[in-house]
């Protein structure tokens, strides 16, 4: 690995550290979502949008509207996964693995979550998930993801982060993420985010509790993107759970 390039992993990891915790885990309790602005360099951003070409990285590539996703083309990462998204993943568990713990207790779900996601890998690997799931997703104009959740087996983690390569309003404009709640016994409520290149996302791959007068109830949440209006659209998704397939 070339120094500098070393030295802008531990920028990007200094600036996870350097978050405002406290607002952050605020903010994905009330809203299911949160952000961390200007984490990634655009330098780091365009790396990663030109390894997309590269097929070395990759272990399967997704044409999206062949299952009806959506329209656009995803690649899951083979491991060792590069070392940036690697050290995203490993360093930033820590912090969301407690509130992960404080979802399933309140909601009164038996599992919990270990303190490292080293040790969260091995629960993966042990139910036999070993596969990479980080991914980088491409969409050209007129490209969306429809709404879903990413569970790949047994075990999974609830919160997931998704970091956009483009520049919003410069490489394209549309293409915005879609949240949805589902609240029981009423509609769902959609909330959009236009994150900046280079901003991490955080946000729940399936539920947030939510409370109510009788203690927690659980709202399941999806996510997705809509249509990109002009131009291309670049992103990368880190899930923290290992795939089966
Ligand atoms: O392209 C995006 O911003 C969202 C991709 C996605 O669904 C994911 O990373 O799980
Ligand atoms: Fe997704």
């Amino acid at each position: 690995m070339l120094l500098s390039e070393q030295i802008q992993i531990e920028t990007a990891i200094s600036k996870i550290h350097a978050g405002d915790w406290g607002v952050i885990t605020e903010q994905l309790h009330q809203h299911g979502f949160a952000k961390i602005e200007q984490v990634l360099s655009s330098t780091q951003c365009e790396l990663l949008k030109q390894m997309y070409s590269q097929p070395e990285h990759y272990r399967k590539t997704v044409e999206m509207q062949r299952y009806r996703f959506g329209l656009g083309e995803y690649k899951y990462f083979t491991y060792p996964l590069p070392n940036l998204i690697g050290r995203i993943r490993h360093e930033l568990y820590p912090y969301l693995a407690p509130i992960a713990n404080a979802w399933f207790r309140v909601l009164r779900l038996e599992r919990s979550f270990p303190s490292s996601h080293t040790e969260f890998l091995q629960q993966c690997h042990q139910h036999g998930q070993t596969l990479a799931t980080p991914l980088i997703l491409k969409y050209g104009q007129g490209g969306f993801n429809t709404l879903h959740q990413d569970l790949y087996g047994e075990v999974y983690f609830p919160l997931q982060l998704v970091i956009v390569l483009s520049q919003p309003n410069v490489d394209f404009t549309g293409g915005e993420l879609v949240f949805t709640q589902q609240n029981p016994r009423a509609q769902s409520k959609a909330m959009v985010m236009q994150p900046q290149q280079g901003d991490i996302l955080i946000f729940t791959t399936q539920f947030k509790p939510e409370k109510g007068s009788q203690g927690y109830y659980r709202v399941n949440m999806k996510h997705g993107v809509s249509p990109v209006h002009q131009g291309e659209r670049y992103s990368l998704g880190i899930i923290f759970h290992d795939a089966l397939s």
